[in-house]
């Protein structure tokens, strides 16, 4: 999407926290046509935020039970005729029966909350096929990625962003204001081609984290075929001993700590490499090539499931002695003992260097888990920039700073994991939003930005 239609929100910084009575579109009567969960639930909602509703259904003596006494249920021409905002919350398959009220809709606005069963389900989005059928209304994408148990609780619970777009400006901006008096935030997607990608929203399943735990679950495989070898398929090869019963906490727990450590290295790894590659060309301007792109914007989600792994090995490595083969191998050792006649094992070194090795594997946990914690967008919007780049930078490793202006620069690409919410090491200003790609939504591509205020 060009950076001019980039999403924004839609009725500037007014407050949302005023009595909805005082806005504009408090009080005016809102149409819905369909009486099923999603319709149940908005009427809900714009009952309880102060709108008349008036619902239209093919059979509105059956449904109205169904709504809250304070909204008039009817039949669709009949609703249709009192009001000039109506949410269609009907399925794509059905619009084509609303045809026979094209006439009554004409010069109405149309609010298409539909959704698909698959990603680009169709040719042209839901929104713009209501718009063919009815080319005398004004139709608007919008309120598609709440669900009907999100309007139901209110804005309190889930998504607060109500995504809207349109060709028309001031029907957009009747939408927003509805949105925002239910509580929500409007956020202007720009016109109607973007409703495709709006409604491909609700079908995407954590996009930016898809790649990461690909990469994860990989590695513990490989990992985890190595050691299962030279823990149990070796020692059975070599002395016919069965170690089957190391393969659900041994194995595990020696894979987990080398799948930590390879997926750290790989948040490392491409700020090295874009540094590399700015002193390679001599300049900051030239932008990096796609994959390393890509690498460098899943940087957060890549420490943050290092951070699982080194965690669940702290887990695993805490439950190791409640193992019955542990108690078995501990019994056997102080028989061997006694029958040794041996008054004493314990043997300097060896007690040195495993309490050594526990301390340095508990610091290393705890500051794993401070810049997992500071990575979070709360908690990174807490702290001003000079902490931030304390915890993040000097805590862990120092690289070179790259400047950056323009949108071709990776900002600080070496310095280490920066899980951040918003660059603070770039500008010093919370918030301010620095560049390595073109800025997208969000949704765009599903990775916010490194940099971005897009962070969500
Ligand atoms: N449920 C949810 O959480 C969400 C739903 N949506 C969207 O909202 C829309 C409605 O979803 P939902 O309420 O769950 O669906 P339901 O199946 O519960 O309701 C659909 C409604 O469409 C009406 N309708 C109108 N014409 C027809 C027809 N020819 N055949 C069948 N039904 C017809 C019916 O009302 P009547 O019989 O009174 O005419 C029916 O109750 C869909 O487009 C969906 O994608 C979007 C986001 C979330
Ligand atoms: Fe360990």
């Amino acid at each position: 999407m060009p950076e001019g239609d980039m999403a924004k929100p839609l009725l500037g910084h007014r407050s949302m926290e005023g009595d909805p009575s005082t806005m504009p579109a408090a009080g005016r009567t809102i149409g819905v046509l369909g009486s099923g969960d999603f319709a149940r639930s908005l009427a809900i909602r714009l009952v309880c935020s102060g709108f008349k509703v008036v619902v239209g259904s093919r059979n509105p003596k059956r449904k109205a039970g169904l709504f809250p006494s304070a909204a008039e249920v009817t039949f669709q021409a009949e609703a249709v005729k009192k009001t000039d905002v109506i949410f269609v919350a009907v399925f794509r398959e059905h619009y084509s029966t609303l045809c026979d009220l094209a006439d009554v809709l004409a010069g109405k606005i149309l609010v298409d909350v539909s959704n698909n069963t698959e990603v680009n389900h169709h040719k042209e989005s839901n929104a713009e096929y209501l718009a063919s059928l009815f080319p005398a209304c004004t139709v608007v994408k919008g309120f598609n990625v709440v669900s009907a148990w999100t309007l139901q609780s209110g804005a309190r619970d889930g998504n607060k962003q109500v995504l809207i777009c349109s060709n028309n400006q001031e029907a957009k901006r009747t939408v927003a204001e509805i949105a925002q008096v239910m509580g929500f935030t409007p956020v202007d997607m720009g016109c109607m081609s973007s409703a495709c990608e709006i409604e491909n929203i609700p079908l995407r399943l954590l996009p930016a984290w898809k790649i990461p735990i690909l990469l994860a679950l990989g590695l513990f495989l490989c990992f985890f075929t190595y050691n299962l070898i030279r823990q149990v398929i070796h020692p059975y090869i070599r002395e016919q001993k069965n170690k089957l019963y190391k393969i659900p906490i041994e194995v595990v727990n020696t894979t987990l700590p080398c799948v930590a450590y390879v997926m750290l290295s790989l948040v490392y790894l491409p700020g090295v490499l874009a540094a590399c590659s700015q002193l390679y060309y001599g300049t900051k301007y030239r932008r990096f090539p796609d994959w390393l792109d890509q690498w460098l914007q899943h940087r957060k989600q890549i420490g943050l499931l290092s951070f699982f792994c080194a965690a669940l090995h702290a887990v695993y490595s805490l439950c190791l002695p409640m193992r019955r083969s542990h108690r078995y191998q501990l019994i056997e050792t102080a028989v061997k003992q006694v029958m040794w006649k041996k008054m004493n094992i314990w043997v300097e070194e060896e007690v040195w260097r495993m309490e050594i090795y526990i301390s340095v594997g508990i610091i290393a946990l705890g500051l794993l888990s401070l810049l997992a914690i500071t990575s979070l967008p709360s908690i990174a919007n807490s702290l001003n920039w000079r902490e931030f780049s304390f915890i993040q930078v000097k805590l862990t490793f120092s690289g070179p700073h790259t400047d950056h202006g323009g949108q071709r620069l990776t900002c600080h690409p070496s310095t280490s994991l920066l899980w951040h919410g918003n660059c603070k090491l770039c500008t010093g200003v919370k918030g301010k939003p620095c560049r390595s790609t073109p800025l997208r939504a969000p949704w765009s591509h599903g990775t916010p930005h490194p940099g971005g205020d897009t962070e969500r």
